[in-house]
């Protein structure tokens, strides 16, 4: 009864938990195993075998194939095989056919139950343990795969994060350049405000300086602009503004600095241009200007520009260079306006003209 108390309390859970379903192969195993225990069984435990096959047909065999039953068919398996062999045992032992001869009845039954002891504790306790080392592996595998599924949602939570870092990151990358860009931009006219223009000319000048390479200057400024503010009001005056920028564009090249010094005047630098070129170029922007046609509400305004032009001597500040192109403008208004004229071509008395600008100061 004792050997039999497992495989009792193991059928009741399965009836509790509900059957379970056995694979073909187990099933065929177990047969397998439990045929070898009836032929071993008979045998062993029939007196006239043993004595006629004692090295084949031992009891000791059924422990083995118990171990078997273990390895292989787990607790369920290993229960029934024990009670099979314990249905063996007892029977031959009622018979009094077993091969366990001792002295007395009292202790065959003593020592039958000995040997049952050991199988049932080596096969159903094998058993045991490795359906426990099974679970704990299956609960360890649970936990990896908890694990790597947490892993993989942090690397995705991180992913995304960085994805929307590096948006953000761009999205004020682009609002800075849209900053630095409209910082550095005349508002109406969308080219290089005065500051920008300055730094930018600084920077080239020394460049410049370092390559012994000479730069002119040329100050642009509309002829009689009031007139077009007054009589045609602002907003022309700002179209024309606007539209000014493109003669002068044309007239030079696309490394040559541009910028709007502040309202109706305007300033070119030209790295490596002498005065020659420079008034060149100057003569061309005058003639752009002059032939330019602005349309405002169906009426044509036709604007002149007065333009200084000064060389850079290959030392001075920046200041000074533009003070010269300035007193050179100063000329070409007192000259009579739409017109060029480099400082060297003007007469003395406007060098103490005070400046246009009283002096550009650097951003
Ligand atoms: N529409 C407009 N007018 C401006 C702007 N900035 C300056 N002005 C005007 O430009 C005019 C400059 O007038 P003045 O300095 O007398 O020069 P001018 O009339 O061109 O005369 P000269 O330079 O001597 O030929 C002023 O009426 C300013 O109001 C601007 O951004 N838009």
């Amino acid at each position: 009864m004792l050997v039999l108390t497992p495989l009792i309390v193991v059928l009741w859970r399965w009836f509790q938990a509900g059957l379970p379903h056995f694979k073909l192969h187990y099933l065929l195993e177990a047969l397998i195993l439990w045929l070898a225990v009836i032929v071993i069984g008979y045998q062993s435990f029939t007196v006239e075998s043993y004595e006629k096959a004692f090295l084949f047909f031992t009891p000791i065999w059924l422990v083995l194939l118990g171990v078997i039953a273990a390895i292989r068919l787990g607790v369920v398996g290993a229960s029934a095989t024990v009670a099979l062999i314990t249905v063996f045992a007892v029977e031959h032992l009622v018979r009094g056919t077993h091969p366990i001869i001792v002295d007395t009845p009292q202790n065959a039954v003593w020592l039958t139950q000995e040997y049952l002891a050991i199988i049932a504790v080596v096969s159903i306790g094998l058993a045991m343990l490795i359906q426990e080392i099974s679970e704990q592996r299956d609960v360890l595998k649970q936990h990896e795969n908890a694990l790597k599924a947490q892993n993989q949602f942090l690397e995705e939570r991180v992913n995304e994060r960085t994805l929307a870092l590096k948006e953000v990151n761009q999205a004020l990358q682009n609002a800075n350049g849209r900053l630095a860009k409209s910082a550095a931009t005349d508002e109406l006219t969308g080219i290089p405000n005065r500051r920008h223009f300055l730094s930018e000319v600084q920077r080239e000048l020394q460049r410049l300086r370092l390559d012994g390479q000479t730069a002119s200057a040329i100050m642009i400024d509309l002829d009689h602009f009031k007139q077009v503010n007054d009589n045609l009001g602002h907003e022309a005056g700002d179209l024309v503004l606007c539209n000014i920028v493109e003669p002068i564009s044309n007239a030079i090249r696309p490394r040559d600095l541009f910028g709007r010094m502040g309202g109706e005047e305007f300033l070119v630098f030209l790295s490596g241009a002498d005065q020659k070129l420079a008034n060149s170029v100057a003569e061309r922007i005058r003639a752009e200007i002059e032939s330019l046609e602005v349309l405002y509400r169906n009426q044509k305004i036709n604007v002149t520009a007065s333009l200084g032009v000064a060389e850079w001597d290959g030392r001075s500040h920046l200041d000074e260079l533009f003070h010269q192109a300035d007193k050179a403008l100063y000329q070409a208004k007192n000259k009579g306006r739409n017109r060029v004229i480099n400082l060297t071509e003007s007469d003395s008395d406007s060098k103490n003209r005070p400046s246009h600008e009283d002096h550009f100061e650097l951003p």
